[in-house]
């Protein structure tokens, strides 16, 4: 069997309520052991996508198997999957223990193994000696810790998580996702995890998957979808990015009435484009270096618009020919090349981005 049978496999599958599409031949594989996040804006489909594969709700067309099975119509006591949902959905009445041991009871596990398999999670999400108190008198980062040990006793061979970290606030949110990242890789669990939080699923996964509309727009490894976005909406999803209007002009780019050098990341791309062609090259803030100073030759040439101060970065606003360019740079780094006055000509060198139609 191959690995990708091994994992999670969503074929064509389609879903409707009444007259809205919700999701339009959606198609994807999880090779077991792998991290995927679902990314996407609110009612792009990822909390149905996940039901489906849960099996809370039906999918109208389409296949999902699982370890080489099909599950498309399995219930979902029997599909072997951990789910962890945004709010905890803790039994309030039981304790730590009992919660977590539910799960087992139910599939007839006698007492003396859940209690040591109640321990064992316990141990693995840093929970040792809680399991006799109740949700209420626990933070939410740890909520979520137990809903995970929850998720995870019945020793799934998929772990589904829907905005698990989206109810806690900033701080414990990072350590609660970095705590994910461990437990996760320790288990070796099959993992799918929904968010609308760019850099969350750029920080976890090691595949990104986008969805818009109930379609993938793109999937890759996280650095390929925020370095090389394969359109504008996946390009601005991701965070802020310059949209440069340029003309394709041989092996150089033109902007206005500037020639200047691609980033070797676009010169296989231009080199397909027609000469003359209008395109938009995509660059991060931080794929841009900014000197004060004339632009010599193939450099692009523009003038200081505003320096904002951010902390460990700097964000200098730039026109270049009547567009609004934006380059982030470290605090130290700008200080060093300074100084920097408003209305100053100031040249760009393009490091990276990528050619959009
Ligand atoms: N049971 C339902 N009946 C009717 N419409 C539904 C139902 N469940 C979801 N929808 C609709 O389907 C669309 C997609 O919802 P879904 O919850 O999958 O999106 P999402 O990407 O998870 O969004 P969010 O980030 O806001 O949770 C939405 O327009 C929603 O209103």
């Amino acid at each position: 069997m191959s690995n990708m049978d091994d994992g999670l496999n969503i074929t064509a599958v389609g879903k409707g309520f009444g007259p809205v599409q919700v999701l339009r031949d959606v198609s994807l594989s999880v090779p077991r052991g792998a991290f995927h996040t679902l990314l996407g804006p609110s009612g792009s489909g990822k909390t149905t996508l996940l039901k489906i594969v849960a099996g809370f709700t039906p999918a109208d067309s389409g296949a999902v198997t699982l370890a080489g099975r099909a599950i498309t119509d399995m219930p979902p006591e029997h599909r072997n999957i951990g789910v962890v949902f945004q709010h905890y959905a803790l039994f309030p009445h039981m304790s730590v223990t009992e919660n977590i041991g539910f799960g087992l009871k139910m599939r007839g596990v006698a007492k003396a193994e859940r209690a040591a398999r109640v321990e064992e999670v316990l141990r693995l999400v840093r929970m040792t000696g809680f399991g006799h108190r109740k949700p209420a008198a626990l933070s939410g980062g740890q909520q979520q810790r137990v809903a995970l040990a929850r998720a995870l006793v019945i020793k799934p061979q998929l772990l589904l998580l829907d905005e698990p970290l989206s109810a806690l606030d900033r701080k414990v949110r990072q350590e609660v996702r970095e705590e994910l990242k461990r437990i996760q890789a320790e288990t070796g669990v099959t993992t799918v995890m929904v968010t609308h939080d760019q850099e969350e699923a750029l920080f976890l996964a090691d595949r990104v998957l986008v969805l818009e509309g109930g379609a993938l727009r793109q999937q890759g490894a996280p650095a390929d979808i925020y370095g090389n976005p394969a359109d504008e909406f996946v390009a601005g999803f991701l965070g802020a990015i310059n949209l440069l209007k340029v003309k394709a002009e041989g092996q150089m780019l033109r902007l206005g009435s500037q020639s200047f050098a691609p980033p070797a990341d676009v010169i296989g791309a231009l080199a397909c484009a027609s000469k003359g062609a209008v395109l938009h090259l995509a660059v991060r803030p931080e794929q841009l270096l900014v000197e004060p100073g004339e632009a010599g030759t193939g450099q692009l040439g523009g003038r200081l618009i505003a320096t904002e101060f951010g902390g460990p970065v700097v964000t200098l606003r730039i026109d270049v020919e009547g567009q609004a360019v934006s380059v982030l740079s470290l605090s130290p780094d700008v200080l060093a090349a300074g100084p920097w006055e408003v209305g100053m000509p100031v040249r760009l060198m393009v490091r990276g981005g990528s050619l959009l139609a």
